[in-house]
């Protein structure tokens, strides 16, 4: 078991916020672990960004608390090495440049002025470290974003969106780059609406829909819950089909192929072995996670 306190847990306790008649998070409760990538998942206007304010004091939560290390940010007494966020990458001084708006930073965290170059060399953002942020693009200013939050080189990290604006190859860097932060003990939770664009990169996942949880887990299981079936073909359709009774069967319109829904390859396999009848192949599905994440958020999805 985990010790109740380790500094790196971020522990959100029956959070509720409601803004006048909406209740924008409504008695939401989950931890996220250290070593651990967590995708805090939800559609527009779940409640994600709320959650993550009311973790970093900026909004004060009407009834619940949120902690980090046991304690509310706004009781931690050296909060940039403990936590390091990035919450919208829009708030740069657009004159400034990357470089001197960390080194301000710096300077009001007492951190020594070279972290700065340090941690925008980490984002790979050396090469433009001497440009004024307002002619950065979206992108750039992401990877400021992340350079800012690592400045204290905190346990924590809180990301909302960052692979908004990022490339392709900008995506499998930041996937990268969060896998490494936890393979080296960091705690990282970072939000997003599309369950597709983090499932290579969280080990877990908080889905809430119109601000309430409507999963929470490995991410691995809800693949395995995703999975939508197996593709088999045999020179003995008919026969297989008969010995799957009451299984729904689809033709796949190749001859000798069949798509069978909801199963696994392996129960497959089984079936038809006991029945006589020769695979010539059994290919699991690809899972479809992005459309059992739409079935659990959708009948909450609507606008707020
Ligand atoms: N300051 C505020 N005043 C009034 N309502 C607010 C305020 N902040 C958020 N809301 C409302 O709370 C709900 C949740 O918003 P929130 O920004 O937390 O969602 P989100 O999951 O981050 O959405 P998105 O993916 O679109 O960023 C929305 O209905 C939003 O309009």
């Amino acid at each position: 078991m985990h010790p109740p306190h380790h500094p790196g847990r971020i522990v959100v306790s029956n959070l509720t916020k409601r803004f006048g008649a909406i209740r924008a998070v409504d008695d939401l409760s989950f931890t996220v672990e250290p070593g651990t990538v967590t995708g805090f998942l939800g559609p527009n206007g779940a409640g994600k960004t709320t959650t993550l304010r009311m973790l970093l004091g900026l909004v004060a939560p009407t009834h619940g608390i949120a902690t980090i290390g046991g304690y509310r940010y706004a009781d931690l007494t050296r909060p940039l090495e403990v936590v390091g966020a990035a919450l919208e990458a829009s708030g740069f001084h657009k004159r400034r440049t990357g470089l001197a708006h960390l080194r301000v930073l710096c300077a009001a965290a007492g951190l020594p002025a070279r972290r700065a170059d340090e941690v925008l060399d980490l984002v790979g953002m050396s090469p433009a470290a001497g440009r004024r942020v307002g002619s950065y693009s979206m992108g750039m200013r992401q990877r400021l974003g992340l350079a800012q939050a690592l400045l204290g080189d905190p346990r924590v990290l809180i990301l909302d969106e960052p692979a908004n604006g990022l490339d392709p190859a900008g995506i499998s860097w930041l996937r990268e780059l969060l896998r490494s932060l936890a393979a080296a003990g960091k705690t990282v939770l970072v939000s997003s609406h599309l369950l597709s664009e983090v499932e290579q990169t969280v080990d877990d996942v908080v889905i809430i829909a119109a601000g309430r949880s409507v999963r929470q887990g490995r991410v691995a299981e809800l693949k395995a819950q995703a999975h939508s079936g197996v593709r088999v073909r045999t020179p003995h359709a008919d026969r297989l089909v008969r010995a799957l009774p009451g299984v729904p069967v689809r033709a796949a319109g190749e001859p000798g192929v069949l798509l069978i829904e909801r199963v696994h390859a392996a129960d497959i396999g089984r079936v038809a072995l006991a029945a006589g009848v020769e695979l010539h192949e059994l290919t699991p599905l690809q899972s479809d996670l992005q459309e059992l994440f739409l079935a659990l958020t959708n009948e909450k999805a609507t606008i707020r």
